[in-house]
């Protein structure tokens, strides 16, 4: 068996094979412990799932032994969200949730994530002790008790947060804005756990919504619930026949967004980051630092830059930029991966808030994202941002983790290197404003080769040089 092990977000393994009741139970038991020691069981705890197989059969399996280690259980009603279970968090004043999701993996995949007190990912030293647990539990012999001659000491109570967060979602975005515009646009929940919010949302505020994939289907008819220009193509399609002005898309547990403009185009994470960040400088008249993992767009940058703000550069993984929500007073953090928060907001990424966000733009600068992308190119200038995804054998990942120790080239595709960072994997800075950085994902079995710089030629070389001095 795999040790179990919580990643970038979350512990994730297949069904049947890894993820089974047995080691969620143990999960479970372990994040009791956690509960416990923290003196948080009274508050208790949240337990959410998305619509994969069988997630509410591990859900209340999971609530079961929480109730059983003295710990009120708020279950949710039906699949919900992730960054609803987080603000059911705030909303319940919980000590935490457990969220049954592999977000956008295979179906084959289930995951759980332990959302602490906070309402935002847990930070590894967390996990971290969550996964001390786990051993230990292993150790005491424990591991695979079914409990089911346990009696409950403590209550679960069902909850259903959708009103809740529909509400607090109004509070942040200019619903007015988009019902007045009278926006047509097209919704794509990717038979996740967000089927229903952004359809409801955005036809209460009195847009003309056209939704597709609104049912459960834990096979993700056949693609992976990954909101990417490649799986995008029928909500592509609609919007451009359809004359939308936006296509809206989510993730499996709605955490993280997709954007179709009006023209057809996928609108990258990395353009609409600085777009949303323009957006509140500008339109909305913020003023506030923004936060950005190590491997996003530095167009955020040069946004900051121009007024003096402060730009947090993070590792990988939402839970590093939900703390500058936090603690930092960022107006807006995001990531290229397709995940962002604003001020105000659960320190969660939102899927369904980013797409509602896009259509408040949309709706009171009266232009297509593409036109608002010129708009700011004009003042800061292109950015373009690339990421090459590179599997490798187990043998061959040892070695490039290897060289990558001391990874310092001089140039790299004749571009002289400026500037390194190792705040995850290794980033170089090249000369002309260009970035590259090289990471193993926590998630896939994979490396990841990213780069930006001021034209596709260019990202072109320097990811052919990156992948010729690495060997990969
Ligand atoms: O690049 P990886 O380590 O695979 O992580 C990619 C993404 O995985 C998850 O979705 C996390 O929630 C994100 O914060 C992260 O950006």
């Amino acid at each position: 068996m795999k040790r179990i092990s919580f990643g970038t977000d979350g512990w994730r393994g297949i069904l049947a094979e890894d993820f089974t009741f047995d080691n969620v139970r143990l999960v479970a038991r372990a994040v009791a412990r956690y509960i416990n020691a923290h003196n948080l069981a009274a508050k208790g705890i949240v337990v959410g799932y998305d619509n994969r197989f069988m997630s509410e059969r591990f859900a209340s399996e999971i609530a079961r032994v929480l109730a059983e280690q003295g710990i009120t259980v708020y279950l949710t009603a039906r699949s919900t969200p992730t960054p609803v279970v987080a603000l059911a968090v705030w909303l319940q004043q919980a000590g935490g949730a457990v969220m049954l999701t592999a977000s956008h993996n295979p179906p084959e995949y289930n995951g759980f994530k332990f959302i602490p007190e906070y309402a935002g990912p847990a930070l590894p030293h967390i996990t971290a002790e969550i996964e001390d647990n786990i051993r230990q539990l292993q150790g005491t012999g424990t591991t695979g008790e079914d409990g089911r001659t346990v009696s409950s000491k403590a209550s679960v109570i069902t909850i259903d947060p959708h009103s809740d967060y529909a509400e607090h979602l109004a509070s942040l975005v200019d619903l007015n804005a988009i019902g007045k515009a009278g926006l047509k646009i097209a919704v794509d929940p990717m038979c996740g756990a967000g089927v229903g919010y952004l359809e409801d949302l955005l036809t209460r505020a009195g847009a003309e919504v056209v939704a597709i994939h609104c049912h459960r289907d834990p096979l993700f008819g056949g693609s992976l619930p990954e909101p990417t220009a490649k799986s995008l193509q029928e909500l592509r399609r609609i919007v451009v026949e359809g004359g939308a002005r936006l296509g809206l898309a989510l993730d499996g547990d709605a955490d993280r967004f997709g954007i179709i403009d009006a023209n057809g185009e996928f609108i990258t994470p990395n353009q609409f980051l600085p777009l949303l960040y323009y957006h509140l400088l500008t339109f909305r008249g913020l003023e506030g630092p923004v936060a950005r993992t190590v491997a996003t767009t530095h167009l955020l940058d040069r946004m900051a830059d121009r007024k003096g703000l402060k730009v947090f550069e993070t590792p990988v993984g939402f839970k590093y930029i939900g703390q500058c929500i936090l603690e930092q007073g960022v107006i807006v953090g995001g990531e290229e991966s397709g995940g962002l928060s604003i001020q105000g907001h659960v320190p969660e990424k939102d899927g369904i808030l980013a797409g509602l966000l896009a259509a408040e733009m949309v709706a009171v600068h009266g232009k297509s994202l593409t036109d608002l992308l010129e708009d700011i190119a004009g003042e800061y200038g292109h950015l373009y941002s690339e990421r090459l995804d590179v599997h490798t054998s187990p043998a061959d990942k040892e070695r490039v983790l290897g060289v990558l120790q001391s990874f310092m080239p001089e140039e790299v595709a004749g571009r002289k290197v400026t500037g390194s960072s190792s705040v995850d994997g290794v980033k170089l800075l090249l000369e002309g404003g260009a970035w590259l950085l090289i990471r193993a994902s926590g998630t896939e079995p994979l490396f990841r080769i990213y780069v930006e710089a001021e034209s596709h030629e260019e990202i072109k070389e320097i990811q052919a040089a990156t992948r010729s001095l690495l060997g990969i």
